[in-house]
């Protein structure tokens, strides 16, 4: 068993330039969308199931139109993304963990805000050296650039395989795919990562503790946030033995990207998860009904609330819908990190919560909360759906 290390707390800051690639995405699928007329030339037959991998499939093909099957975009107007990703909040984790009472108060305050009204913050002074993102994004390049006989023996056998190599969403179940390829780990509280490249697994290994301890003090001001004892989320939820993935995703530049996505809006399982990016933006959140880019801060980490969060809470911090969207020019990249709790605890409400309210969803444990979503997963959020208890009576 693998036990989460202290954090080392520096202030630190990125030369990624985030802020010009992504803004230009919006713009690119303006103008994608302009070029493309109802004349277009047929998608090319490709049958879905053949393409295990977008990166080897655009390589090979060298393809302007995409097949028609990873055609995912219903509507032009809702791809764009409306202008107000400014207001994303930003929280300073140095100072939720500080000594000062008052200080700390006023970061809880915050962070309840954040966590009421958004879903999704990005992270600064969170004491994760930027070599050590750095070093991970390479390796991951580096991992994903291996060739595609390396990266057979880790197929997509479900949640539960340690290390899954593969492409799009939910291939085996979904009616349109995505133009994504993934490396998919799971890394507590088994670490596992595959050796190649070499140092690929050393790098993950410090990154995956450093962002437990990063977890662990942000569950720790949500349960302060809630009223609660600071150790009540972590105790409910078995914390200690949680379930952490990596999700490594890669996504290729798309011909035609105002038509395909790289990932449909969903929200994410765990309690929390933590991402970053290689400089190119493409993550959307949803925010009062609209489409909102996200452009990290240099250096920060995009924490996005998921499920296992809005059942502890009872509903008060619901779990944010998320994409990403895809342009004609650039690989994407993003890391993102799910924290999630024991998968044999019966996750619910937390306790003190329901000394005062009725539960708003059915405990289940998360293990078996997983195998409900990877059934329902073909819209937003409906894994919730299926959990939610009718509390009108
Ligand atoms: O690529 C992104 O920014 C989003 C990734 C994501 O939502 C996921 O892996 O669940
Ligand atoms: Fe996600």
């Amino acid at each position: 068993m693998l036990h989460a290390s202290h954090l080392s707390r520096s202030h630190v800051s990125t030369s990624y330039a985030f802020h010009t690639v992504a803004c230009g995405i919006e713009s690119q699928i303006m103008a994608s969308a302009a070029t493309v007329s109802s004349s277009e030339a047929e998608p090319p037959k490709v049958n879905a199931s053949e393409i295990s991998s977008i990166k080897a499939f655009t390589e090979s093909k060298g393809a302007t139109l995409i097949p028609s099957t990873y055609h995912s975009v219903t509507d032009p107007h809702d791809h764009v993304a409306h202008d107000f990703a400014a207001s994303i909040p930003v929280l300073d984790l140095s100072l939720l963990t500080s000594c000062d009472p008052q200080i700390h108060t006023i970061a809880v305050h915050e962070l309840a805000k954040a966590c009421a009204q958004w879903g999704v913050f990005m992270l600064i002074n969170h004491g994760i050296p930027e070599s050590l993102t750095e070093e991970l994004m390479n390796k991951s390049r580096e991992f994903h650039d291996l060739p595609l006989e390396e990266k057979k023996e880790f197929s997509d056998e479900g949640p539960f395989t340690p290390i899954r190599h593969g492409t799009s969403f939910y291939s085996e179940s979904e009616k349109v795919h995505y133009w994504r390829d993934y490396l998919k780990v799971i890394t507590f509280p088994q670490f596992n990562f595959p050796h190649k490249p070499q140092g690929y697994r050393e790098v993950a290994y410090e990154y995956s503790q450093k962002i437990r301890g990063v977890a662990r003090n942000l569950l720790e001001g949500i349960s302060e946030s809630l009223g609660l004892g600071s150790n009540s989320i972590i105790e409910s939820t078995d914390f200690e033995y949680g379930l952490q993935s990596f999700f490594v995703n890669l996504y290729p530049p798309c011909p035609q990207p105002h038509l395909a996505q790289g990932l449909p809006p969903h929200s994410d399982h765990g309690l929390m998860t933590l991402l970053i990016q290689n400089g190119i933006g493409g993550l959307q959140v949803k925010h009062d009904g609209k489409w909102v880019d996200v452009n990290p801060l240099p250096n920060s980490l995009v924490v996005i609330l998921g499920d296992q969060l809005e059942v502890v809470s009872n509903g008060r911090y619901e779990s944010v819908l998320h994409r990403a969207i895809l342009n004609n020019t650039d690989t994407r990249m993003s890391i993102a990190v799910v924290n999630g709790p024991a998968p044999d605890k019966e996750i619910g409400a937390a306790p003190e919560l329901l000394e005062k309210e009725k539960a708003v969803f059915k405990s289940i444990k998360y293990r078996d909360y997983l195998e409900v979503q990877q059934k329902t997963r073909y819209a937003d959020k409906s894994g919730l759906e299926v959990i939610r208890l009718n509390t009108q009576q």
